[in-house]
């Protein structure tokens, strides 16, 4: 017998399909700060075995986003079925529209899926995603998503904890308003905190929200994940809440920019120390840049293979991916995102650091 929590393995409970008919799919939300862990979350579910067909959409923020389309892809291969691009800044007004005819398109195109997945970007207010899901229902649309939307909160721990510590910026009203709407909350990189540290951040989440399902994780990976039976579980027991505030990213910028060459692996790590820890680069303004998230795909010199570079506040990580370049089109291609960047100067120093290097 399973226990009532755990997850079967891939054998379904019921004869009938979970999901059958339009109108039937379940949405989960997948919200959390910027570099929480939410790719690394899809990522994990999309490659595990299971029978369904799953959609996801990303909801990316600012210029960058078709670049962080591209890095997500590469991450993941062939694996996701199709991308959907809800870009917009105010997530308030035309996602709801935009959103839905992107489903109904890839719909109309691939048939039916089973599930959808919805990364917001790390600055969204979860309110206002899942209204769009909600609102149309109301509304009768041919496929309207019926409410049962389940909203996850991913936490970065470490962030948390630091940002508890600080005075209360919106950074945390954000996540605050994340967890207070969310059925689940994933705390994750829980490999980087104490256990003191870990019991007192679930207690703050309890104490925002007194009903959430509280899951401890280490880069997003909990057996319940395995399948998207868990899903499911959850979005019956789901009570939506809607908003249409959306908390403005104010300062936050994204720079996005592509080098072609080869970068010596040492001058990179120099350049990125400098940029996250030092902080020594600083805007025309002479204000210092402060880069809250980066993502990178870059061509290492003597390497093959593609390495991501990621980044979140102070921690950042380089590794190799499966992806190999092609010959002759190895182009290094950046996101920054924060407080006061200025693409000419960085693009300039990334120019003389860590590319020059190379031509001695
Ligand atoms: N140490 C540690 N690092 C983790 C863990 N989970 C994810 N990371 C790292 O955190 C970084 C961000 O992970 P992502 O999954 O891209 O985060 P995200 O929430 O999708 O980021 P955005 O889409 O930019 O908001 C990557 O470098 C991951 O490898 C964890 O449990 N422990
Ligand atoms: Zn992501």
């Amino acid at each position: 017998m399973e226990e009532e929590d755990d997850c079967p393995e891939l054998v379904p409970i019921d004869p009938k399909p979970p999901v059958s008919s339009v109108g039937q799919i379940p949405v989960t939300i997948i919200t959390g700060y910027l570099g929480a862990g939410k790719t690394t979350l899809l990522n994990y579910i999309l490659t595990e075995q299971h029978n369904k067909r799953i959609a996801v959409i990303l909801n990316e923020f600012g210029e960058g986003s078709a670049l962080e389309k591209s890095l997500a892809v590469s991450q993941a291969g062939e694996l996701y079925e199709e991308w959907l691009e809800l870009r917009n800044g105010c997530l308030c007004c035309s996602v709801k529209d935009n959103g839905l005819k992107a489903i109904e398109n890839l719909m109309e195109k691939k048939g039916k899926f089973d599930y959808i997945l919805l990364e917001t970007t790390g600055l969204a207010d979860p309110g206002a995603v899942a209204s769009m899901f909600w609102v149309d229902a109301e509304l009768g649309s041919d496929i309207y998503l019926d409410g049962k939307t389940c909203i996850t909160a991913h936490i970065d721990i470490v962030l948390f904890i630091i940002y508890n510590l600080l005075t209360f910026t919106y950074l945390l009203t954000s996540v605050y308003r994340q967890i207070a709407l969310a059925d689940l909350t994933i705390i994750n990189k829980t490999d980087l905190v104490s256990g003191e540290d870990l019991d007192r951040v679930k207690d703050t989440v309890r104490s925002i929200n007194g009903l959430v399902k509280i899951v401890e994780t280490q880069r997003s990976r909990h057996t319940r994940f395995r399948t998207c039976l868990w899903w499911s579980k959850l979005q019956n027991e789901h009570v939506l809440y809607i908003t249409i505030l959306f908390l403005s990213p104010q300062s936050i910028l994204t720079v996005t920019f592509e080098v072609p060459g080869d970068l010596s692996e040492d001058a990179l790590n120099l350049f990125v120390q400098d940029l996250l820890w030092e902080k020594l680069f600083l805007n025309k303004g002479g204000q210092p840049m402060t880069v809250i998230r980066l993502k990178g795909i870059v061509a290492l010199a003597g390497k093959d293979h593609q390495v991501m570079l990621q980044g979140v506040h102070e921690l950042y990580e380089l590794n190799e991916t499966p992806e190999r370049w092609e010959e002759n089109v190895r182009i290094n291609r950046l996101v920054f995102i924060g407080r006061n960047l200025d693409k000419d100067v960085l693009q300039e120093h990334f120019l003389a650091r860590v590319l020059h290097k190379l031509d001695n």
